[in-house]
């Protein structure tokens, strides 16, 4: 990996940005500013390059049925940050899950022994680079001096009713925060568009830095005291564990885990696209991620995680209640219930994959290795057994198999984290790092304003009766 940038581009990140890690730290690494100050004129000739010579080159077709139904495959959107493949499932920039794994600075300093460090994923993420320890800690070092909420969000959290979804108050605490926007205040005072990456950067990690804090205000006044403890030693994956009230060293790296791995699944989905589809109003990237927490919000999207717990619950106590044995024949019954009922099975089918998640995969194996004896994974282990079977069955179907919200809950159940209704919000704090990494290459290449064209049905009628 080439760690190596130019004399110009670091004085550029010097002159430029603002964070008082980049000004203050001792200067003996590559930091992530630096890093990134030498990748953009680069990529941005190539694009300038891929558009002038080749901009007329067709890359597909659009159906009548992929117009009406959800544009699936329809390729039409420039993503840097992962990919995703039908069957093999994503590569964060090129690395599968395992191979981040492999590779990828860890809390314990020595690569391949835990979870990596949410950090250095967010390094990847946005460079394409593999981050050395120093750097990821580095990240770490600069996201925590970010951390501070502006004073307002905190009361504005405290006053809002404990009844209210915990998706709705992330939404509107990141929206509350977003008073401190360098974007909107650098776009305000008319700097020129080429400079809107550098401020871009200032507020997605601020955003990245300050949604913890939120996430566990949130999770404190909804279901305990609103006391909201930090622990800045801690990487951020371990503080964000303390703030919520977790101190355990097995879930820090349950906690590293899952905020890896719902960074990012390319740019389709909904939650990135929708901070995709805002940001290119040039909306900041406050405003532009509140954008994709309530798109996350939804229950086919990341909201099946707590609709996935919910669906255990009903089914145990269903069984428990008729003094019936929970096994693959009660499950069974239960599955054919809910799909007679005109209801989706939560945690089950996928727009894009056909195979199961890797994501879900990796779940499996960090309850194999850390809790194997627990009755709700067993669970949840028989369930995979009979569902896919099961759908397909049914028929109707496209992908039988499990997706990453299918195992989420289980692993944090065993915890005791309990409490359902909040896990999307676990689930908003990682996508964060994603669709945020994304939209500072969205600035940087000058992406334009999004604006398919729509159709109307007597349109459509039009075509095919040519
Ligand atoms: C992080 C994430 O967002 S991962 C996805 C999380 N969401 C869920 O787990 C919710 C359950 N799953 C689903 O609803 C779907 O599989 C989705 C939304 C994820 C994908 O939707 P699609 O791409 O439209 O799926 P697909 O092409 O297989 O749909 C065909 C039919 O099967 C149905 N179907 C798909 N998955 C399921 C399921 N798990 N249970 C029952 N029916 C399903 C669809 O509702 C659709 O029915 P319709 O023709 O009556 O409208
Ligand atoms: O890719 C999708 O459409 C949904 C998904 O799994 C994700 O966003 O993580």
């Amino acid at each position: 990996m080439n760690r190596m940038i130019s004399k110009s581009a670091s004085a550029l990140s010097r002159k430029t940005l603002s964070s008082s890690f980049a000004k203050t730290s001792v200067r003996s690494i590559t930091t992530l500013q630096e890093t990134l100050a030498a990748q953009v004129p680069e990529k941005q000739a190539k694009l300038a390059q891929l558009k002038k010579e080749h901009g007329s080159h067709v890359i597909g077709n659009v159906t009548i049925d992929q117009c009406i139904g959800g544009a699936r495959s329809v390729k039409c959107m420039l993503w840097e940050t992962s990919n995703l493949d039908a069957e093999e499932g994503i590569r964060f920039r090129g690395l599968t899950i395992p191979e981040c794994q492999a590779v990828l600075p860890t809390y314990s300093g020595k690569t391949g022994d835990g979870e990596p460090l949410l950090e250095s994923l967010f390094w990847l993420l946005l460079t394409g680079e593999v981050p050395t320890k120093e750097q990821a800690d580095s990240l770490t070092a600069e996201l925590h001096a970010r951390s501070t909420l502006p004073a307002h969000v905190v009361p504005l959290l405290n006053s809002l009713p404990k009844q209210m979804h915990p998706m709705t108050q992330l939404s509107i605490g990141l929206m509350a925060a977003q008073t401190e926007s360098k974007f909107s205040k650098a776009y305000a005072d008319g700097v020129p568009k080429k400079e809107y990456h550098l401020h871009a950067l200032e507020d997605i990690l601020s955003v990245v830095a300050q949604l913890p804090e939120i996430a566990a205000t949130i999770y404190r006044n909804v279901y305990f005291d609103g006391t909201v403890d930090k622990d800045l030693s801690l990487d951020y994956s371990g503080n964000f564990c303390r703030m919520l009230g977790y101190d355990d060293p097995s879930f820090d790296e349950l906690m590293r885990l899952y905020l890896c791995i719902h960074t990012d699944h390319e740019g389709g989905n909904a939650s990135a696209h929708a901070t995709h589809l805002v940001g290119s109003t040039l909306s900041d990237p406050y405003l532009s991620y509140s954008g994709g927490l309530n798109a996350l919000a939804g229950p086919l999207h990341g909201l099946a995680n707590q609709e996935v717990l919910k669906w255990i619950q009903e089914l145990k106590s269903k069984f428990d209640a008729e003094g019936k044995e929970v096994n693959a024949e009660s499950i069974t019954e239960f599955a054919w219930e809910t799909l007679k009922a005109g209801k989706v099975i939560p945690g089950y089918g996928h727009a894009v994959l056909r195979k199961t998640d890797p994501r879900y995969t990796c779940q499996r194996e960090f309850a194999l290795k850390h809790i194997p004896d627990d009755p709700l994974f067993k669970l949840v282990d028989t369930i995979y057994q009979v569902m896919p079977g099961i759908l397909k069955e049914h028929g109707k179907v496209a992908n039988p198999y499990p997706n990453v919200d299918s195992h989420s809950g289980v692993l944090l159940w065993h915890y005791g984290f309990t409490q359902y209704q909040y896990y999307t919000v676990l689930f908003g704090v990682s996508r964060a790092v994603g669709a945020l990494s994304q939209l500072y290459w969205d600035r940087a290449l000058g992406l334009p304003l999004e604006r398919p064209k729509s159709v109307t049905p007597e349109w459509l009628w039009s075509q095919v009766q040519k």
